[in-house]
């Protein structure tokens, strides 16, 4: 009998479904509906210019409708998972499920539609009836053989895609998995024996793959609920299932597992005995893939074979082979050129960009996911679910399969171009960052991290030196950079990706230490205390290569306090011209878009005159991310309301900003609300020079500005990118404890941006 699922997982898998709302979707509006007017647009009688648009040409409707990002995942419940045919009712879980799916990963919009209809014929006239109101059909969960007949007229009478998940997502992951899986044991797929349990919609189409990547017919036996399928076999029987019938006397699964490479279970929880193993080829690949409960337990089926490489279609092991990887994705390519179809080009694209992907070192995001991030091996055939890369490999290889192939109505120009908007889905922060981003690849500078052995930044490095971003330097052991290297399966490598300072033993420690002294030598520092920092403080190395030119810019701050750090680039690394005193300015990017916090992290009480001046540092700052600073100064006062001393502060501010940069776009002193909503404002003041929302918020203390960037972050699930520190004579950056690996790339592309900017100014005042 299959493991159950334990009383923990039930539980909360119920609570997680009621609360705080029942179900896991909800309806959201894209447009404002806030007055008379955009009820007179959205609805009656402006809705009826839309209407005649796509009355007068059809494919307007991509443009006016969510239709083309939009998927029907649709059952009628005779297969779910392994459940069986629990009805239409029972399976709403599951569709609902796949659409938070489809979102999460790839940003489809989804209905779920479960169907009461057995009939083939009526629930085909059903779904082909829909045809208008989506962009795609997801067909979910429909017992076999009826799924086979209900997909094949579907697509023939549908012109947009029509894709039998359990089949075809199911057979493109299979057939990854087998190509890696095989790579690592060293067999041909043309020779591998495999037995698959199980004859229904999955067992069917992945063998159907597997054929035409090599597998030999005669080389697969099928089993299912009567056991071994023969020829002329009398009972439960279909035309599907026959292809794959045997001339064989051999009638159960006992029978037909001896030397078999592959096990391939789409069947039912626990058909597979541990017994049986022990009779299969070396280094077996066993697929347990039946959902929720797998055919063998990963466990069991490691004691009885410890040479095997095992699958399940679960997210609590190691090797989730399932369709999750696939369905997303390939329907984001195929929406993303208008496709009328999936076609068997698409399919092996997606099977080819995910197998190869597992092979890629593993990504940073998969990490922090909390489903571990193994390099390519037994335990890592596929990659994890989490791997933000999968819609940047799938998608665009699908779309280019699906142009190359002619079934696409709305071929990508430029399909690079769409494999880099494709990041939207991955980094909330990866259109805030796009600009720089781009820009340090352009001329990738030196970047020192003072923490070079912390798992975060060895993560981000992979990334940065394969996005091209930056030359990473790190401060570190050479052996534990490198053990840990090993260990997270990253392929970076010393002298190669990345240069080392080592602070243990570094042939410039010398000089290290006289440049400290040099500058910090009037601070009370003896030479006895600079020759132990340059030896343990990270920090103070990494400040003193930046000033020495070793490196361009660096970075530090994943432990310790923030105002320590600060006082080492203070005084090693000193003031840019004209900076009186370190500020720092936060970005947050919500789903309402990104605004800018100043000062969240150095300064306690500013007054006016060093708020003047951060405002105008900060707009550099901003400019920098392609946005126009709309700028405005915070307060509890709503111009002039309150006459109180930081009211009034943040009114003698303004006016400093508006006599040194007049050109900038700033206004105040106002309200949050008042700045975040050009409604507000113009109620309270409709001549504020922002516009929109304002996208940098000058804080009057560091209370304020501390607070406001915690809570949204906490109550908005924002992302936050920085701090990004303003006013180091060379870019420097101090992270918080809690950055993760990509909020370390964000900050190195912002500090190189930085770094350019400063060797340009070095170049055009040599030459003056
Ligand atoms: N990991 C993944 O991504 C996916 C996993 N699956 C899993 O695969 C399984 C099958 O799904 P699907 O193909 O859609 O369903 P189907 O109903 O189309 O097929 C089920 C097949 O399994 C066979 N079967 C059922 N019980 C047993 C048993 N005790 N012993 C041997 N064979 C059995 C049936 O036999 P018969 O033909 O004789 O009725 C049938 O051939 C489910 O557990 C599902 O969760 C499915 C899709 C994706
Ligand atoms: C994963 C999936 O689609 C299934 O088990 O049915
Ligand atoms: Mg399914």
């Amino acid at each position: 009998m299959a493991a159950k699922l334990s009383s923990d997982l039930r539980s909360g898998a119920l609570v997680y479904h009621s609360h705080p709302k029942p179900g896991k979707l909800e309806i959201k509006a894209t447009k404002p509906l806030g007055n008379q007017r955009d009820l007179a647009l959205a609805y009656s009688p402006g809705v009826a210019a839309a209407c005649e648009a796509i009355a007068a040409d059809p494919a307007e409707a991509a443009r006016l409708t969510i239709r083309q990002n939009l998927v029907a995942v649709l059952s009628n419940g005779t297969a779910v998972l392994g459940l069986g045919d629990i009805g239409p009712l029972a399976a709403k879980p599951v569709m609902e499920g796949k659409a938070v799916l489809f979102k999460k990963f790839a940003g489809i919009d989804v209905f779920d539609i479960e169907v009461a209809e057995h009939d083939p014929q009526r629930l085909i006239n059903v779904v082909a009836a829909l045809e208008p109101t989506f962009g795609g059909v997801n067909l979910e969960d429909i017992k076999a053989p009826e799924c086979f007949e209900i997909e094949e007229q579907l697509r023939e009478r549908m012109s947009i895609p029509v894709f039998h998940d359990d089949q075809h997502g199911t057979a493109i992951i299979v057939a990854a998995a087998v190509t890696n899986g095989l790579a690592l044991a060293g067999k041909d797929i043309a020779n591998v024996k495999i037995v698959a349990s199980g004859a229904g919609a999955a067992a069917l189409a992945c063998l159907n793959l597997l054929v035409s990547l090599g597998a030999k017919r005669e080389n697969i036996w099928v089993t299912d609920l009567e056991g071994v399928v023969y020829e002329g076999r009398p009972v439960l029987m279909d035309r599907w299932k026959a292809i794959f019938a045997q001339n064989t006397d051999k009638r159960t699964l006992a029978d037909v597992i001896p030397g078999a490479d592959i096990f391939l279970g789409v069947s039912a929880g626990g058909v597979l005995k541990p017994e049986l193993l022990a009779a299969m080829a070396p280094r077996p690949l066993i697929m347990a893939l039946a959902n929720p409960y797998p055919e063998i337990m990963p466990d069991e089926a490691e004691k009885a074979r410890p040479d095997a490489m095992i699958c399940t279609g679960r997210s609590d092991f190691p090797n989730q082979v399932n369709n999750v990887l696939c369905f997303p994705f390939i329907f984001r390519g195929a929406l993303d050129v208008a496709a009328t179809t999936i076609n068997e080009e698409m399919k092996l694209a997606a099977a080819h960009a995910i197998a190869a992907l597992a092979r890629e070192a593993p990504s940073d995001m998969v990490a922090t996911s909390g489903g571990g991030a193994q390099p390519f091996g037994p335990r890592s055939l596929i990659p994890n679910p989490f791997d933000p890369r999968l819609i940047l490999r799938i998608a665009p290889a699908v779309a280019k399969a699906a142009m190359d192939t002619g079934v696409a109505t709305r071929p990508l120009a430029d399909v690079k171009a769409y494999a880099d908007s494709l990041t939207r889905f991955v980094f909330r922060s990866g259109f805030v960052m796009k600009p720089l981003i781009s820009r340090a690849r352009e001329n990738p500078m030196r970047v020192i991290y003072a923490e070079g052995e912390d798992e975060r930044v060895l993560r981000a490095v992979q990334a940065i030196v394969e996005d091209g971003l930056a030359h990473p330097i790190l401060v570190g052991r050479p052996a534990v950079v490198e053990s840990r290297i090993k260990r997270f399966g990253l392929t970076i490598r010393q002298g190669v990706d990345f240069d080392l300072t080592n602070p243990e033993d570094d042939p410039r420690y010398r000089d290290y230490v006289a440049a400290y002294l040099d500058v910090a030598g009037r601070k009370g520092i003896t030479p006895d205390a600079a020759r132990t920092l340059v030896r343990t403080n990270n920090t103070v190395i990494a400040a003193i290569a930046v000033r020495r030119g070793d490196a361009d810019a660096m970075i530090c701050g994943l432990e310790g306090r923030f105002q320590s750090r600060l006082r080492h680039i203070g005084d090693i690394i000193g003031l840019a011209p004209g900076i009186k005193e370190m500020s720092a300015l936060s970005l947050v990017i919500t789903s309402k878009g990104p605004f800018f916090i100043a000062d969240t992290h150095v300064r306690q009480d500013p007054n006016a005159e060093e708020l003047a001046d951060m405002a105008i540092a900060c707009a550099s700052h901003v400019a920098r991310f392609g946005m126009e600073p709309q700028m405005a100064m915070l307060s509890h006062s709503d111009f002039g309301s309150s006459d109180s001393p930081s009211a009034r502060k943040m009114r003698a501010a303004l006016e400093l900003v508006r006599e040194r940069a007049p050109d900038l776009v700033i206004d105040g002193e106002m309200a949050a609300d008042t700045a975040l909503s050009e409604m507000v404002r113009d109620k309270v003041y409709p001549n504020a020079r922002i516009k929109g929302a304002a996208n940098v918020l000058i804080m009057p203390n560091l209370d304020a500005a501390n607070i406001a960037f915690q809570m949204t972050r906490a109550v908005a699930d924002a992302l936050p990118v920085g701090p990004i520190l303003i006013g180091p004579a060379q870019p420097a950056h101090i992270v918080t404890p809690s950055v993760t690996a990509r909020g370390i790339v964000n900050i190195t592309a912002i500090a190189v941006v930085e770094a350019q900017e400063h060797a340009r100014n070095r170049l055009a005042s040599a030459a003056t």
